[in-house]
């Protein structure tokens, strides 16, 4: 096949992506519904509302018309918010060829159903399932783009799909590690926004380096409590898609998420962050899944579960944090101990 690769929406992480397979050599062509974005990538190599001051590779093409944006594609990279993933896929499917990898890089579950992405694209897109790959680790976008060094890891069920996908994506400053699971990377790439946005609360509370290494710890252990129940290796919450990307949303004034976060410790009421933002901060829409999956999996999240009540039921911040603090005593290992197989029979 043509070393050709679709890049399927032009918001900042799509375009970021694109630029990395740019280097790798592909010709690539980004889909995008907006024709004045089309527009500015073609003409100019910028896309300055989602990726402000970078230059893209003048190679890139843009397009309107997702039937030629999908021509004689051998990769076709899904990066599209988590809520508009199956609307997309919707789109695509007739024009992807079925032996073309498919990768997503999206953060998040399908609102409603609370399915992963991968679910989402088996159940969209005909051929293999094996064929399908998701791609995370700590990587904001802004950084990607100005060529900096920056790690991620494909996960598929398929060795070979997730060889490929690393193939495909690693550059000298795109280092890409693969993994065979898909249920700990999607997971773990989706709740850490929640804690990212937890991280942002209390940094804009003003308090300090204590509250935010607890917050990532905790954080960390109701991610593997959850991906665990869910069918995850406890291993992968230790890599790159687990820690690394917790470290580095919770951390990084480029994160979305934390800067949503902090925004509502400011008192600015849910909405207002949202269009003030103008971008996506799919930790909001997670808070809401998260919250239905740790009850279908019996699983305890009390940081999930007060971001919950601050979002959506109006909570006070310093009131949520209270509460996790005023929770009942417990030993550090005892809520995490069953998940990990630790119990005693
Ligand atoms: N920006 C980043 O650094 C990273 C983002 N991600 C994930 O990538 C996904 C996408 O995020 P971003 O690119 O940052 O979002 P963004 O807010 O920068 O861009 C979203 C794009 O999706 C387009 N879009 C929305 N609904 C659409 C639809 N129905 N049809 C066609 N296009 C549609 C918008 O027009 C926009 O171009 C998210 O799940 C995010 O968590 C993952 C890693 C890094
Ligand atoms: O996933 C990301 C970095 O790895 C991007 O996080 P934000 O959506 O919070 O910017």
């Amino acid at each position: 096949m043509k070393r050709k690769a679709t890049v399927l929406v032009a918001g900042s992480w799509g375009t970021a992506l694109a630029a990395v397979l740019a280097d790798n050599h592909y010709e690539v062509t980004i889909w995008a519904r907006n024709p004045v974005q089309v527009e500015e990538i073609n003409n100019k190599h910028t896309n300055s509302k989602f990726l402000k001051g970078a230059v893209l590779p003048d190679s890139i093409q843009a397009t309107t018309e997702i039937e030629e944006a999908l021509l004689d594609a051998s990769i076709v990279l899904f990066a599209a918010p988590s809520s508009a993933m199956r609307e997309v896929a919707k789109q695509a499917a007739p024009f992807i060829s079925p032996e073309a990898l498919c990768i997503h890089a999206t953060k998040g579950f399908e609102s409603g159903s609370f399915k992963r992405m991968t679910t989402v694209l088996a159940e969209e897109l005909k051929g293999d399932p094996n064929r399908l790959v998701v791609l995370s680790g700590p990587s904001h976008a802004e950084e990607v783009v100005r060529r900096q060094p920056t790690t991620v890891v494909v996960a598929s069920l398929s060795q070979e799909a997730a060889e490929r996908a690393q193939d495909a994506f690693i550059t000298p400053y795109f280092r890409v590690y693969t993994n065979m699971d898909v249920v700990g990377v999607e997971v773990a790439g989706a709740i850490k926004n929640i804690i990212a946005l937890g991280a942002g609360l209390t940094d804009g509370l003003g308090f300090g380096d204590n509250a935010k290494a607890a917050l990532l710890t905790r954080g960390l252990a109701e991610i593997s409590r959850l991906g665990i129940a869910m069918g995850a290796n406890p291993l992968t919450f230790a890599g790159l898609a687990g820690v690394g990307d917790l470290v580095v949303t919770c951390t990084s004034k480029h994160s979305r998420n934390w800067r949503a976060g902090s925004m509502l410790a400011e008192g600015l009421p849910l909405a207002d962050v949202l269009t003030q933002m103008g971008m996506v901060v799919e930790g909001v829409r997670t808070t809401s899944a998260a919250h239905e999956l740790s009850i279908q999996y019996e699983v305890e999240m009390p940081i999930t579960e007060q971001l919950y009540q601050v979002l959506f039921e109006n909570k006070p911040p310093r009131q949520a944090v209270e509460s996790l603090m005023g929770r009942g005593r417990t030993h550090e290992m005892e809520e995490d101990a069953g998940s990990w197989g630790l119990h005693q029979s």
